[in-house]
């Protein structure tokens, strides 16, 4: 598993691979692979996308395993406003936005910076903006077992914007709620807390 506070190490022969597949992908859209600016871009764009994607190779649970620890703190804990990156696998394009994560711990309480650090692992992956919601509820779920966990994800998606049907406006909010979340006054607290009417 890569370390999940940087990636700056790149392996060599992906690298060297990708960069030969992008130079043949801008020779495709006729760009002249002399010119100064293009000249280190098939190297660039090779970095990038394994930036871009290192949560693939990732294991977000260690990460909420390594700063668990025991609290008597019963009440919600609401970490909002988490900007947010993705790439959407239909199209390769970006999705961003913000993802707002709350639980209710059970003995257990984590480091707080943990839960946007789950979130990059997951957005950084090919996704679609509901798995990545549920990959984020699960993996809290499951790792810290709250008394309850939810998680808000509201996000633009590039490929409605910049292509297809080139709306600039809409917004796309995915949700997933699991055990005290699953009930109508904790949620409407929890929506009230993050500022948005979905209850
Ligand atoms: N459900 C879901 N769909 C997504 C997400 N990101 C992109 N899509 C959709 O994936 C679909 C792919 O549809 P296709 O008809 O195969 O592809 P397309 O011809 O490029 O579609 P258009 O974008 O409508 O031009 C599109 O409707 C996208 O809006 C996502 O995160 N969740
Ligand atoms: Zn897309």
């Amino acid at each position: 598993m890569g370390s999940y506070k940087s990636y700056e190490e790149y392996d060599q022969p992906i690298t060297d691979e990708l960069k030969q597949n992008y130079t043949k992908i801008l020779e495709g859209i006729g760009e002249d692979m002399e010119r100064d600016g293009i000249v280190k871009t098939p190297e660039r764009a090779a970095k990038a996308i394994q930036f871009l994607t290192s949560g693939h190779c990732m294991d977000p649970a260690e990460i909420l395993q390594e700063a668990m620890f025991e609290e008597e703190y019963h009440d919600m804990i609401v970490v909002k406003n988490i900007e947010l990156y993705s790439l959407c696998e239909h199209h390769i394009l970006p999705f961003f936005g913000k993802a707002h994560v709350a639980y209710i711990p059970d003995g257990r309480i984590v480091g707080l910076s943990k839960i946007p650090r789950v979130v990059d692992v997951f957005a950084r992956r090919l996704q679609v903006q509901e798995r990545l919601t549920h990959n984020i509820l699960e993996c809290i779920n499951e790792t810290l077992r709250p008394k309850g966990v939810a998680v808000v994800i509201e996000a633009a998606h590039m490929c409605m914007m910049m292509r297809g049907v080139q709306k600039q406006n809409s917004v796309t909010t995915t949700s997933g709620f699991r055990g005290q979340f699953e009930k109508i006054e904790t949620r409407t607290e929890f929506m009230r807390l993050i500022g948005t009417d979905l209850a």
